[in-house]
């Protein structure tokens, strides 16, 4: 059997390690290989592909990023879209497919599947919002950097007396600031499902100041306040048409020392939480969804993508994992909120 692999939309701590997974585990069969598609479907479209032998993934696991290289190219839309798939694929003998992305990668990877392709889908995202498992890896990495800039920011706001605004990732779902934010014990957490309001946030701002503390404030990229319709967007658009994020904390900083009469300063974490190395969780969820993603390919479960359920791996239809995003629960919001203040 001939695999082909690729990575789609933006990248994320253990993308590398599922590749290094699947073809480690591929390479105890005598009858499978592997090849790697570069940038994506853009690499299928121009048949531009590397072969994938264990030599080739020494040492990957480790690594951030993807040795592959990524891209947002749309299978279906894009260039000679399925026809063109399907002529790559016939002349290079590739018998299955396995795409590891986010919801949008993994949405296209099931409109080729419900057109006959061999498709396995392999989740991944920093922002933890696909729907049919638990955790995608990146996310761990991703909330343990924000963790660790945010602790930074605590001791350069309680010098001076601050109030310190972190912005971290998050386009829909506020996982990574609900989790960084826990973690660093922030005095409020902002995030796109709950709108709030300015007056609201001084108030958690004063509350934590009046006990002595210099509060911290962590929101989201896709936060908005209760009077904006829209997520926070000065940058354009990016290469798909897409409002880029980024930037609400620093609009916010002004604000809250308006309201609070403190002294407020915001920071971007942007793309540091992105890179580099990722953790040892996060290596651990990325290998066992690659060797799993080989079974389901063995198997020819296409359509279908692996999981985490609890502790175990698990198999899910594409069709369920692409519906809707993982939005951050109330519950789960309104448990936080106890702490807020
Ligand atoms: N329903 C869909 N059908 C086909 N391609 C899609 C679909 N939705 C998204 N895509 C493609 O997948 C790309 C990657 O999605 P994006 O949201 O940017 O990254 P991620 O895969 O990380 O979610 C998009 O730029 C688009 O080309
Ligand atoms: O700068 P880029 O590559 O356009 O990506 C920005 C987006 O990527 C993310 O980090 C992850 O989103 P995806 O997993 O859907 O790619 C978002 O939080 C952020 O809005
Ligand atoms: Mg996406």
């Amino acid at each position: 059997m001939r695999i082909g692999i690729l990575t789609g939309g933006g990248d994320a701590p253990g993308l590398n390690a599922v590749i290094r997974a699947a073809v480690l585990k591929g390479e105890k069969d005598a009858d499978t290989e592997f090849v790697g598609f570069i940038d994506g479907w853009e690499g299928v479209f121009n048949e531009n592909f590397t072969p994938l032998f264990r030599n080739d993934v020494r040492g990957i696991g480790r690594l951030g990023g993807t040795i592959l290289g990524t891209s947002r190219t749309n299978p279906i839309k894009d260039f000679g879209g399925p026809d063109r798939i399907a002529t790559v694929f016939e002349r290079n003998r590739i018998d299955a497919i396995m795409v590891i992305g986010g919801e949008g990668t993994l949405a296209g990877g099931h409109e080729l599947a419900k057109l006959g392709f061999p498709v396995i889908g392999v989740p991944k995202t920093i922002d933890n919002d696909i729907s049919g498992t638990d955790y995608t890896f990146g996310f761990d990495t991703a909330v343990q950097i924000a963790t660790d800039a945010m602790d930074r920011l605590r001791t350069t706001g309680e010098s001076h007396r601050r109030c310190m605004v972190a912005e971290v990732m998050g386009r829909h779902a506020g996982w990574i600031a609900l989790h960084s934010g826990i973690a660093a014990g922030a005095h409020a957490i902002l995030i796109p499902e709950r709108k709030t309001s300015i007056e609201q946030i001084g108030e958690w701002v004063l509350s934590a100041t009046n006990r002595g503390r210099s509060a911290l404030v962590v929101v989201s990229e896709g936060f908005g306040l209760d009077t904006m319709n829209d997520p926070f967007s000065i940058k354009g658009l990016d290469s798909v048409g897409r409002p880029r994020l980024g930037g609400i904390g620093e609009m916010l900083a002004p604000l809250i020392e308006a309201h609070t009469g403190i002294e407020t300063r915001g920071t971007t974490l942007g793309h540091i939480q992105r890179g580099g190395t990722p953790t040892a969780n996060d290596r651990v969820l990325a290998t066992r969804y690659g060797m799993a993603a080989l079974d389901l390919a063995k198997q020819g479960k296409w359509d279908h993508m692996v999981a985490l359920r609890g502790t175990e791996m698990c198999v899910v239809p594409l069709e369920e994992a692409v519906g809707q995003l993982k939005s951050v629960p109330d519950h789960r919001y309104d448990e936080a909120a106890v702490l807020f203040g």
